[in-house]
């Protein structure tokens, strides 16, 4: 699914009204009438007492028609605010507020310095601004939207918080409604994936609102959202004939006396990804917890290595590596297969600068943001660390996995995927050496990177919602490779 941004959403609007053909108000109309539906599942009591605030653009537009179709649903106890802190009104608003004046629902307008009276309503709903915010909140604005999130409220936005930019940098002291829910028209925008929208949105839905979706996939966009209609295109079914040797031998080079856990995790997560072999090539001292934790993987001696490298199909380097850097050294110049690069490897690489220049076109780098800034210098906003991943990826003809509540994965042609999969349950030590696992593992089953990344990655997250949808409030690392055969098997389950 492509992300667009809001000039696009403008286009697609546009050509919508021309093509489908329907009036604007209508659009507007079926618009509203979207986010009623998803509001009456989330505050189905029809006593809820609502507040909209509405700006006079066409966010407040929607808000008026909301608030008409709300009353009409049966919800009785509704306010309408409307802030005029601009002379200005789009020709929807004033249609709208003409409808809404045959109803009985109080209106009240603000003007520039008035005094705004104490919010008591159970949800206020935020229809100030929307994807047309082309400047930070100040004045009245910023006076209304400070008011709002002082009040006890629960606070749903109508497209988009009041004061977030739908695309591009969010600046650090970028001050928005603090919403609950987002009812996001036809595509969540792109900010919505950033982690400086933490403050501004709990949770969003995104609801069709019938904008021509052939015109809008045909617009030009390197962001997409990954789908579970992309993982089963990308996905490949286990065939009857099959044996051991058809999924492949991961070698995974990790581990150290303190951070053997580490190697166990990612050589388990390569395990139960498919790899039909996989081979641990760890310190000496960590054979026995692996034949005890996963004894289906073999030992690989470090100074087998020159012999080996042949044997295996995908290499991942680095879970608990610690400070081995002639590992990493020998495994740039001689490796010509498929690898991955993580953690204390991508620590090592940041010190030493001229292993950078070794890296082979087509591997995979997994940093955080913390190593990923150790790589490439402090980044202050993640728009411009976003910037510079696709810059490097470019030139350096890598891909870059950047983890976070949503993964980017940064492919050499530019093009970013984010992954929608995952949650907080999972943020704890050693989920990302288990990442590393299952990416070795899709390598050594023949996946191209860009299909091993995006399946490692949208599976690595549906395994940790499968424990969170149970109930787990945290899913230890451990217990979310037990999990990826489960959420694979969803995979087959809708295959068959
Ligand atoms: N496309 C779709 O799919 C559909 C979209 N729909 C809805 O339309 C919404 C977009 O509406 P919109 O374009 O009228 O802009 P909106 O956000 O209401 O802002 C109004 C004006 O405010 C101003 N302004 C901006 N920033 C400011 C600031 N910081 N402080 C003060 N003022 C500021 C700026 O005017 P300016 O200051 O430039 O004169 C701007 O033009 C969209 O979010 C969705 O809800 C649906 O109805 C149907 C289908
Ligand atoms: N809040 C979250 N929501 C979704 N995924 C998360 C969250 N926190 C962590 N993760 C995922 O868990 C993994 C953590 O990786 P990393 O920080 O490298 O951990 P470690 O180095 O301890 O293994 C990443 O894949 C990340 O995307
Ligand atoms: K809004």
């Amino acid at each position: 699914m492509n992300i667009i941004t809001a000039a696009q959403t403008r286009d697609a609007d546009r050509h919508t009204i021309e093509t489908d053909p329907i009036a604007s108000i209508d659009l507007m109309e079926r618009a509203s009438g979207t986010f009623v539906t998803v509001f009456m599942q989330l505050y189905p009591d029809r006593n809820t007492s609502i507040l909209v605030c509405c700006g006079t653009g066409n966010n407040g537009g929607d808000g008026l028609a909301i608030a008409r179709l709300l009353q009409a649903h049966g919800y009785d106890e509704i306010a309408v605010w409307i802030a005029r802190f601009s002379d200005r009104e789009s020709d929807d608003f004033s249609a709208n507020l003409a409808r809404l004046h045959n109803t009985p629902i109080p209106i009240t307008e603000f003007f520039p310095g008035d005094e705004l009276p104490v919010i008591h309503q159970a949800v206020v709903i935020d229809a100030l601004l929307g994807s047309g915010l082309n400047k930070p909140l100040t004045g009245d604005w910023l006076r209304l939207v400070q008011h709002i999130n002082e009040a006890a409220s629960r606070r749903v936005a109508v497209d988009i918080p009041t004061g977030l930019p739908p695309d591009g940098i969010i600046p650090e002291a970028q001050y928005t409604v603090y919403t609950h829910d987002v009812i996001s028209f036809q595509r969540p925008k792109l900010s919505f994936f950033f982690p400086e929208s933490a403050k501004a949105i709990e949770r969003f839905h995104v609801v069709d609102i019938g904008l021509d979706e052939s015109f809008i996939e045909r617009l030009p966009s390197d962001f997409s959202l990954i789908t579970a209609a992309d993982i089963q295109r990308i996905y490949h079914k286990r065939k009857p004939f099959t044996h051991k040797g058809t999924y492949g031998h991961a070698l995974l080079i990790a581990g150290d006396s303190r951070t053997m856990g580490a190697a166990l995790l990612s050589c388990g997560a390569s395990l139960y990804s498919g790899a039909g072999l996989t081979s641990a090539c760890i310190p000496p001292e960590g054979l026995v917890a692996l034949n005890t934790s996963h004894p289906e993987v073999m030992y690989c001696p470090a100074a087998d290595l020159p012999e080996a490298w042949d044997k295996f199909d995908a290499v991942g380097i680095g879970p608990g590596l610690g400070q081995r850097e002639k590992l990493l050294a020998e495994c740039l110049t001689y490796v010509a297969k498929p690898l991955v690069i993580d953690a204390d490897a991508i620590n090592l690489l940041a010190r030493a600068s001229p292993l950078m220049g070794r890296l082979p076109g087509q591997c995979i780098l997994t940093p955080h943001m913390k190593e990923f800034d150790r790589l490439f210098g402090t980044h202050r906003t993640w728009w411009d660390r976003l910037c510079t991943a696709r810059e490097q990826a470019e030139a350096r003809h890598i891909i870059l996995v950047l983890k976070n509540r949503y993964t980017f994965i940064v492919t050499p042609d530019g093009k970013v995927y984010i992954n929608p999969t995952g949650n907080p349950a999972m943020a704890s030590g050693g989920t990302g050496d288990v990442l590393t696992g299952m990416l070795t593992s899709f390598l050594a089953q023949h996946y191209t990177p860009e299909e091993a990344a995006i399946l490692a990655c949208y599976l690595h997250g549906a395994a940790g919602d499968l424990l969170a949808n149970e109930g787990m409030a945290v899913v230890p690392a451990g217990r979310l490779l037990e999990n990826i055969p489960r959420a694979i098997g969803t995979l087959n389950q809708q295959n068959s």
